[in-house]
């Protein structure tokens, strides 16, 4: 007793901002991003919020999977820049979408955030209660990047992506694994929020945008992803022949490059799409998926199995493989 992904979809805002656009309006070159990081253009949105990118991949999502939005059981939005602080980003994408039967909420574990969705809503289609549960990730990163920093402006996307689960008897639920450690938090961090009142004496300063401590996240993903990859497979009696696909976190090619030499596995194993859209955070796993959907790379019903793995803020870092 479980669900199945019967569904996917996504939705990147249209316009496109290349590495020469970002060269014109700071000091950095198509040169130094593409061969450092991988990526050649990112979409950055003009004016969709979060909730306005979640609703569109949201449509394809359900188009895709041939159900209204009032047959949705629950909503789940993974995302580290929501519209606000309340109403939750997954409530605004009811109401765009109609979704009148569902209950919705956001879940925040930064570029973890869809491996971590994915699985609570795994576990609440195993619980056997609802028909259909939608899990998307969704970023406005443009929104909380410091246009002035070109260490991380320059490293960023906009972009929403997931997928649809339906209940069915067998489970696509194979193994999981996740984790996180508080205590490297100041790795990353976006838009803290002082305490501040007419009673108030707290010495916190504010920071209204990301800031990022690259070598230590680098070096984290180099240590811990391999590690969460052979974790998770250890405890799906997974052999490496049994992968068809492992779909991790868009941040840096170099770093996938580094991650697949270190875990032995061979680099043709992990999809890539960081060209095209930049490090998308919580969106970057789901709409890797979706694309390797629509390009018949990988499809559902197969049983093939693929392992998706996150990592970064919080520090978090969550691997989970499923059976498409
Ligand atoms: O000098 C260079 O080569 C620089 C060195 C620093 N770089 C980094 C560093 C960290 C990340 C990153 C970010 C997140 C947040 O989603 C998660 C996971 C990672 Cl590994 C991405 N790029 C860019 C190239």
């Amino acid at each position: 007793l479980g669900s199945k992904i019967s569904a996917t979809g996504h939705y990147l805002p249209e316009q496109i901002i290349t590495n020469d656009d970002l060269s014109k309006i700071m000091d950095t070159s198509d040169e130094w991003i593409s061969k450092r990081t991988g990526i050649r253009s990112r979409h950055i949105s003009k004016d969709e919020n979060t909730s306005d990118l979640s609703s569109k991949a949201a449509l394809r999502i359900l188009q895709n999977g041939n159900i209204t939005a009032g047959q949705l059981d629950f909503i789940i939005v993974a995302t580290m820049t929501p519209d606000a602080l309340s109403p939750s980003t997954a409530c605004l994408v009811q109401e765009k979408i109609g979704a009148v039967n569902a209950f919705c909420f956001d879940i925040n574990a930064a570029c973890t955030g869809f491996v971590y969705a994915l699985s609570t809503g795994l576990h609440m289609m195993q619980s056997g209660l609802y028909q259909y549960g939608m899990i998307i990730g969704a970023e406005t990163m443009s929104k909380v990047v410091n246009w002035e920093d070109r260490s991380t402006a320059v490293l960023f996307g906009d972009g929403a992506g997931g997928v649809l689960l339906e209940r069915t008897e067998d489970d696509c639920f194979v193994a999981e694994a996740l984790h996180s450690d508080g205590g490297r938090h100041m790795a990353l961090v976006a838009n803290t929020m002082k305490v501040e009142n007419p009673y108030g004496d707290s010495s916190q300063e504010d920071q209204a945008f990301l800031t990022m401590d690259g070598r230590a996240i680098f070096d984290f993903a180099i240590r811990s992803v391999p590690s969460i990859i052979r974790e998770v497979m250890e405890k799906g009696n997974l052999s490496d022949g049994d992968l068809k696909k492992i779909l991790a976190h868009q941040a840096n090619v170099r770093l996938l490059e580094a991650i697949s030499k270190k875990v032995k596995l061979p680099f043709s194993l992990f999809a890539t799409n960081i060209a095209e859209t930049g490090n998308t955070s919580a969106a970057s796993i789901p709409i890797l998926l979706d694309q390797l959907v629509q390009t018949k790379e990988i499809q559902l019903g197969t049983k093939d199995k693929v392992l998706m793995t996150g990592f970064g803020g919080g520090l978090t870092w969550g691997a989970i493989v499923v059976s498409l």
